[in-house]
């Protein structure tokens, strides 16, 4: 059975000039959701909003059946998240910030925390706020996972980081996900993050979700398709999204119906090819930003 780690209803933020929501989301055990869209599109604010960083104007989370809002602490101790919490400590060292942090986990576990700050190179006797962008990232996240959370809600977590570290951090977070009772929700612009650690992808457009779907079903159902003529019957086909020439060929998201249509219509196919995550991703974004 599927257990839902977290479960969102009708979660709805109103600002000046965005509203976000209202948002039906769950996410499994064992599951990596990466949350993907154009800038503005509220992949932040629906993470500060599980954090209660943010007061939602509307629904509710659950956590592993629990509601977040009177469960708080229990969450809290429960779940890690990187997102420029830490801005206001910039006047404290890396070490500092360890003693305030671990304080609040009683699952705090120091050896993995010493391990990552060697993996990492960062020193800890640097000031918070006088650390490169890159740095201050990095810091976020070992803060983020050294309390052995169930959850990780992470924004953009390799931004500006080095390339080394953008891979060690890719190997953490697979080693995270390792034995199937963790769960991550990651706002990302890196389809390289995605393809590597993401099982589902949830698209967000103008504070609404227009899309989620699993990894495989993309691999399974889109593909380019060149055929050799194209009638009106498969232009008017709900699965076909695009044509284009010359050679003829048809984008579909929904690959065995449309083979099945070509076929009937007797036109010939005469390759297929997959689409790549990115195209897709891409298509939504940009249909939907047009
Ligand atoms: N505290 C706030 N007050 C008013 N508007 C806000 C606030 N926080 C965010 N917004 C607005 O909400 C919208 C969504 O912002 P958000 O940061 O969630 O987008 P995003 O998808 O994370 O963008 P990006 O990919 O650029 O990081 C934006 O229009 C932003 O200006």
């Amino acid at each position: 059975m599927n257990i839902s780690v977290l479960d969102i209803k009708g979660l709805t933020k109103h600002f000046k000039r965005f509203t976000l929501g209202p948002l039906d989301l769950q996410i499994e055990k064992g599951t990596a959701m990466g949350l993907v869209g154009a800038n503005g599109s509220g992949k932040s604010t629906l993470l500060r909003l599980l954090m209660n960083i943010l007061q939602p104007d509307g629904g509710t989370i659950e956590f592993l059946g629990q509601r977040t809002k009177e469960n708080e602490t229990e969450f809290k101790e429960r779940v890690g998240y990187a997102g420029e919490l830490l801005e206001p400590f910039g006047h404290v060292t890396i070490k500092e910030l360890s003693s305030m942090v671990s304080y609040w986990y009683p699952k705090w576990d120091n050896h993995r925390y010493e391990h990552f700050l060697k993996r990492y190179n960062i020193d800890e006797g640097a000031k918070y706020g006088k650390c490169s962008k890159g740095t201050k990232k990095k810091v976020e996240f070992i803060f983020s996972i050294c309390h052995d959370p169930q959850l990780l809600l992470l924004d953009e977590p390799s931004v500006g980081v080095d390339i080394s570290s953008q891979r060690k951090i890719k190997e953490d977070l697979m080693s995270f996900m390792e034995n199937g009772e963790k769960s991550i929700i990651m706002a990302t612009h890196a389809i390289d993050e995605i393809k590597s650690i993401c099982d589902i992808i949830t698209v967000l457009h103008e504070g609404r979700i227009i899309y989620s779907v699993n990894k495989d079903e993309i691999y399974e159902n889109w593909a380019r398709i060149w055929v050799s003529e194209v009638r009106e019957q498969i232009a008017r086909h709900p699965n076909v999204l695009s044509i284009t020439g010359s050679p003829l060929q048809l984008v579909t998201n929904n690959l065995r119906a449309v083979e099945e249509e070509l076929r009937k219509e007797q036109i010939s196919i005469t390759h297929i090819q997959r689409l790549a995550v990115e195209e897709v991703l891409e298509h939504y974004i940009e249909t939907n930003s047009a």
